[in-house]
């Protein structure tokens, strides 16, 4: 007699592909293919490497990058702040004394660490990647299992190339139909957090499908995948397919020749099988899906900007009422305001969620031959990485943006969190691409409005929202 096997989730596969020892509590152990490093969460993990006269156990899986701390002016010129420059310099350090590969200030290929894993083609399909960082999640779009971890994970990581993980349960989002014209990956990814609440995801990774993810490219996979962790899942994945191979293929460190071939017949089998069970599976219907602005100061406070800002009076619950008015009062609004009537002070394009070539593409089509509002402080786009940067300037959008008005800066983190010298000041309202609108993320007593690349491009024309809809 032969057993059938019971179907399984595509998050299943990955995680038990990789269990090294299981404890009668369910508490695995998982091994690393993959570990991404960056200046902040990792001084003090190389610290106790060092302290206990321990090597990083795998150094070729290991990939450090420079982003947070870097300011997106003249490299050459160095850090002023001196936090900042310590943790930069300590990075350098540590890589070179562990042989750990990194991408200093100067490389063309530094950026923001998610975004530098894909270009590199160090971020696989069925591979466990690991990062201390919460948007490790991003590298899900192209079906590997990845989860943001913190420091002390990060000094296991290396020490050992393995995680200790409890099994997470299963959560289905299914987004079907098609995207109107100037909705995008970043609207779904917000209106799914709309929907299910900054703890929605609590304790699940979300797998992404349905026609409307497909339809999207790798860029707004990792869009959507980015945003996994507001929606407070562990780690969103998308299933791998043959947009996800072109993405990879020839790139310098996905495999090559026959390993290539090799490589892709395993990767087509990475897909959930037909009646596996999830725990909570939640709908979308993309056909209807408007442009999403975010109106308060959590990731699921968000509206479509044909609204108005919601009236927390109108909330049964006490405490969630209470949150919500302070919300408002932070981010200086009135209910009833209808979104498009909300003037602007700063235009921020950047970020792991949208700080790729396309999403650069996306605002230069829209603002090409035109002007920045005048009544905006400024507008400013930092790629995402040095190579999109390459890549924008060799196709011209830097200069469109220019002579829009917009600044074109170096890449890394910015003011998607203003460690370095970008950031909001008290009171100034910025349109801005990033992930999180939290009371101060991009400066002190800064007010952030969470949009996608096109809705802060047509924004950065009017001075306020504008329904990217009714663009022409
Ligand atoms: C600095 C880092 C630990 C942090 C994170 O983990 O997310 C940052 O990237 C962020 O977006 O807030
Ligand atoms: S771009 Fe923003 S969200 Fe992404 S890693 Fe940097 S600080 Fe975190």
């Amino acid at each position: 007699m032969t057993a059938t096997k019971a179907p399984t989730t595509l998050y299943d596969k990955i995680f038990e592909d990789h269990v090294v020892d299981r404890q009668d509590d369910g508490t695995c152990l998982l091994y690393i293919d993959r570990h991404l490093v960056h200046e902040v969460t990792s001084p003090q993990a190389f610290e106790g490497l060092r302290m206990t006269g321990r090597k990083v156990h795998a150094p070729t899986k290991t990939l450090a990058v420079v982003d947070h701390n870097i300011p997106t002016t003249d490299r050459k010129a160095g850090i002023a702040e001196e936090e900042s420059r310590i943790q930069v310099e300590a990075l350098a350090k540590n890589a070179k004394d562990f042989g750990v590969e990194y991408f200093d200030e100067l490389d063309v290929r530094q950026g923001i660490v998610h975004i530098v894993g894909p270009e590199q083609g160090f971020t696989l399909p069925g591979t466990t990647i690991v990062c201390g960082d919460s948007h490790t999640s991003t590298h899900g779009a192209f079906g590997a299992l990845a989860h943001g971890i913190g420091t002390s994970e990060v000094e296991h990581v290396l020490a050992t190339q393995t995680l200790i993980q409890k099994k997470a349960k299963n959560m289905l989002v299914q987004v079907d139909g098609t995207l109107a014209k100037g909705v995008t990956a970043k609207d779904i990814t917000l209106a799914i957090i709309g929907e299910i609440g900054t703890a929605g995801g609590t304790g699940s990774v979300i797998e992404y499908a349905g026609d409307a993810i497909r339809a999207l490219t790798m860029e707004g996979r990792m869009t959507v995948c980015n945003m996994a962790i507001e929606g407070g899942a562990r780690a969103g994945m998308v299933a791998p397919d043959e947009k996800a191979f072109a993405y990879l293929k020839g790139r310098p460190r996905a495999p090559q020749g026959a390993a290539w071939d090799e490589a892709v017949r395993y990767w087509e089998t990475l897909r959930t099988d037909e009646g596996a069970h999830f725990d909570r599976i939640v709908k979308l219907d993309a056909n209807n899906l408007p442009p999403i602005v975010s109106w308060g100061t959590s990731p699921e406070d968000v509206i479509s900007v044909a609204g108005n800002v919601p009236d927390p009076e109108q909330i049964a619950d006490e405490v969630k009422r209470a949150s919500k008015k302070r919300a408002l009062e932070y981010m200086g609004l009135t209910a009833g305001t209808k979104m498009t009537e909300i003037p602007l002070d700063v235009i921020w394009i950047g970020s792991c969620t949208n700080g790729r070539i396309e999403d650069l593409r996306a605002v230069a089509k829209i603002v090409e031959g035109k002007k920045i509002h005048a009544s905006l402080d400024y507008a400013m786009v930092v790629p995402g990485s040095g190579l999109v940067k390459q890549q924008a300037e060799a196709e011209g959008i830097d200069k469109i943006l220019i002579a829009a008005g917009f600044e074109w800066r170096e890449p890394g983190c910015s003011m998607c969190l203003g460690m370095n010298p970008d950031q909001l000041k008290p009171g100034q309202r910025a349109a801005s691409t990033s992930n999180r609108n939290f009371e101060g993320r991009q400066g002190y007593r800064g007010r952030t409005h969470l949009v996608s690349p096109a809705m802060a491009a047509a924004a950065a024309l009017a001075g306020h929202f504008v329904d990217v809809r009714t663009l022409g």
